[in-house]
């Protein structure tokens, strides 16, 4: 069955929530205009990296962006996998990815496990200690943030899945940096050839005041092939998945079944 993405690859205003609610509605708008099944958003779009200021700009128990979303994917009849928004809780501010069916249920939380130190996520944020799985237009699914992509163990753990369902599509949100987009790509193609899955990774693009952001956001095959990848522009990313590709790469090479996790080490 084939599956309709589109990846809303947007520049995020530095520290303006308002200006990215209102930059969100529309291009989720233009997005859902070509009748995607499902529509992904970047890392930390309500904020961007304003980490020093998030005491002030960060949504309290994610409450706004939930009911932002909610209403946009319930009203375009959408799956989202949202991005991630600063959800400040009593113990401190995560950075949360949050994931709506069509009716505007929210279905998943997950907050980013692993904090990024180059960019002073450690200082400000708290760490996540959930996984991402969930079930997204009838597929199993998993979600990760950004820095995650670069810890393989943990994207296997994902791809195993639950109840002997093995996971199909790895959604990535980021605000990856365009000085390292090369490495961005390499460890997207490397997760889907090993976990034999879809990859669906949505970058941001622009600037703030200390980095660049590299865009390129990409739909890459269980074979390693790139099915769809942007520039490093504004644009809304479209590609159409056939998941039983999946099951076909998973038949030809079984690596889900000669992987052999008793010997090792980790
Ligand atoms: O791992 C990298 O090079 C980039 C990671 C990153 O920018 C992030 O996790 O926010």
């Amino acid at each position: 069955m084939g599956l309709k993405v589109a990846l809303i690859q947007a520049d995020i205003a530095y520290g303006d929530p308002e200006a990215n609610y209102r930059k969100i509605e529309r291009e989720f708008e233009k997005a859902a205009a070509d009748h995607p099944d499902i529509i992904v958003l970047p890392e930390l779009w309500p904020t961007g990296y304003d980490l020093a200021r998030l005491d002030e700009i960060g949504d309290p128990e994610a409450e706004q962006a939930v009911s932002f979303l909610s209403g946009l994917t319930r009203k375009h009849q959408v799956n989202a996998v949202a991005g991630s928004v600063p959800k400040q809780t009593k113990d401190g501010t995560k950075n949360t990815m949050l994931v709506f069916d069509s009716s505007g249920r929210l279905v998943k939380e997950y907050s980013k496990a692993h904090l990024f130190r180059l960019m002073n996520e450690e200082k400000y944020l708290i760490q996540g200690n959930d996984n991402g799985l969930f079930h997204l237009a009838g597929h199993p699914s998993a979600g990760v943030i950004c820095y995650d992509i670069r810890f393989p163990d943990w994207i296997r753990t994902h791809m195993v899945g639950e109840e002997g369902k093995q996971t199909k599509i790895l959604y990535v949100v980021a605000e990856w940096p365009k000085a390292r987009v090369d490495h961005w790509k390499a460890l997207l193609i490397s997760r889907a050839i090993e976990n034999q899955c879809f990859v669906v990774a949505c970058n941001r693009t622009g600037a703030d005041p200390n980095n660049e952001f590299g865009g390129h956001s990409i739909v890459i095959g269980p074979w390693g092939e790139i099915i769809a990848e942007a520039g490093g522009e504004e644009t809304i990313l479209h590609a159409d998945i056939e998941i039983e590709d999946v099951d076909k790469v998973r038949e030809s090479i079984p690596v889900f079944t000669d992987r052999r996790p008793g010997i090792y080490k980790l």
